[in-house]
């Protein structure tokens, strides 16, 4: 595989080119070498800032894969399988994404009030701690909008156990930077290093391992060995899986597209002369300001799926701009407005604020659930084998 190209295109068109390249290396060679991480990531797909966005659905992934590899693929299969995971498990659980988002309140305040966490938290974003990997990571992460999967271990590990600073600046920085910054697989992600996800089971980067998986280009001195899990909460119990709203088929329906699902198809009731938005909450991924790679690729992605749709001048809102949306519905006189399921995080809380808005306009908001989604979230009950082995055939 090629480096990402930068700027990334954030087109459908792109993200298929990039699968379509990458497939003959999903089976055997991606098992074997998936853990390397070296320039240009010849070993991994790349992939995820499309499928984060849907302009590539999990469910395509799964079955151009399955198609080009019958057998043999089951590694990467199966780390496609993570993302749903993750996501049915956060749907089943949103305390756990308040509680994070209460804890970056906090870990954000005490940057404020104490100089020495202000400094090494700096230090960390910007890649001046002096820990070989940690700076290139930190700095190759702000440039370019990824990080391999190792790195990612390997630098939040570092962050919470080395420089024993707070997960959540740590998850804030990703979800940030990150064009795939997703808020459940980043989140359990950095709860599973720090051992909040797995009781008594944390992630130790070691020097060795880090340089075999880099060619030896690093091998950092002096990180923890004393790698205890964080003080950890029992999980909530999981609510009951969503199960999406049902169209009212003959009520005059407008679609609403969002960061989180753009492929723009699916909805085989939706007709492509249904009247189009765009909803984006980018900025809301965190309090801090977030890396322009990102936004571009979300503002190219919009006008991709725009263009697809065959509305180039679909117009666009942002979460300050909710009444206005409602308020140009009801002037349509639409009184449903349909949109993809969005699963926890920033567009999901929109939503949650639409609806009031609109129902007030005499407008209802039907959620519409994929039917990936809708299968595999019941299986997000506890650990990932358990969910693997029934959805995996
Ligand atoms: C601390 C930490 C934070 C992370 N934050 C994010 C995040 O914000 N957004 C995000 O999409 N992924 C996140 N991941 C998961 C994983 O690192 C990335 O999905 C993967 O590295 C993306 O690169 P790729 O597309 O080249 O992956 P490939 O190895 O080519 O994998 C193919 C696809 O499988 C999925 N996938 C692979 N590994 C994982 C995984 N561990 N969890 C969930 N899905 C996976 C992705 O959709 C990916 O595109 C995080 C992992 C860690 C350890």
């Amino acid at each position: 595989m090629t480096a990402l190209p930068l700027p990334l295109p954030a087109t459908r068109a792109a993200a298929t080119a990039r699968l379509d390249h990458f497939l003959p290396r999903a089976g055997q060679a991606y098992a074997a070498r998936r853990n390397e991480d070296l320039p240009g990531h010849p070993h991994v797909s790349g992939l995820a800032p499309y499928i984060r966005h849907r302009l590539l659905t999990e469910a395509e992934a799964i079955e151009a894969t399955l198609r080009a590899h019958p057998q043999g693929a089951d590694k990467f299969l199966a780390e496609l399988w993570w993302r749903t995971y993750w996501k049915g498990w956060l749907e089943r659980r949103p305390a756990i994404w308040s509680a994070y988002r209460q804890g970056l309140t906090e870990a954000l305040n005490r940057v404020q009030a104490e100089a020495g966490l202000r400094a090494q938290w700096e230090a960390a974003c910007t890649g001046q701690t002096g820990i070989d990997g940690f700076d290139h990571w930190a700095q190759e992460l702000a440039a370019t909008g990824y990080l391999h999967n190792h790195a990612r271990m390997w630098f939040a590990s570092i962050w919470i156990f080395t420089l024993r600073l707070p997960w959540e600046l740590g998850a804030d920085f990703f979800l940030r930077h990150l064009i795939c910054g997703d808020p459940a697989s980043n989140t359990l992600s950095w709860r599973w290093v720090g051992g909040l996800h797995t009781p008594g089971k944390t992630y130790a980067a070691t020097p060795d391992n880090i340089a075999r998986n880099t060619g030896g280009r690093f091998r950092p001195t002096g990180l923890a060995r004393d790698c205890r899990p964080l003080p950890m909460q029992p999980h909530p119990a999981p609510r009951p899986v969503p199960q999406g709203d049902i169209l009212h088929p003959d009520d005059p329906t407008a679609l609403l597209l969002h960061e989180d699902d753009l492929a723009g198809d699916g909805f085989p009731h939706l007709p492509p002369e249904t009247p189009l938005l765009f909803l984006t909450t980018t900025a809301r991924r965190s309090p801090l300001a977030v890396n322009p790679l990102v936004t571009a690729f979300v503002d190219e992605g919009v006008a991709d799926t725009a263009i697809r749709r065959g509305q180039p001048d679909a117009p666009r809102f942002t979460e300050a701009g909710l009444d206005a949306l409602g308020d140009q519905l009801a002037a349509q006189g639409i009184r449903q407005l349909a949109t993809p399921y969005a699963p926890i995080g920033p567009t999901a809380a929109a939503l949650q604020r639409l609806a009031p808005l609109l129902a007030d306009r005499g407008i209802r908001l039907a959620r519409l659930l994929r039917d990936h989604d809708a299968q595999s979230w019941p299986h997000a009950t506890h650990g990932f084998f358990r969910f693997r082995e029934a959805v995996m055939p």
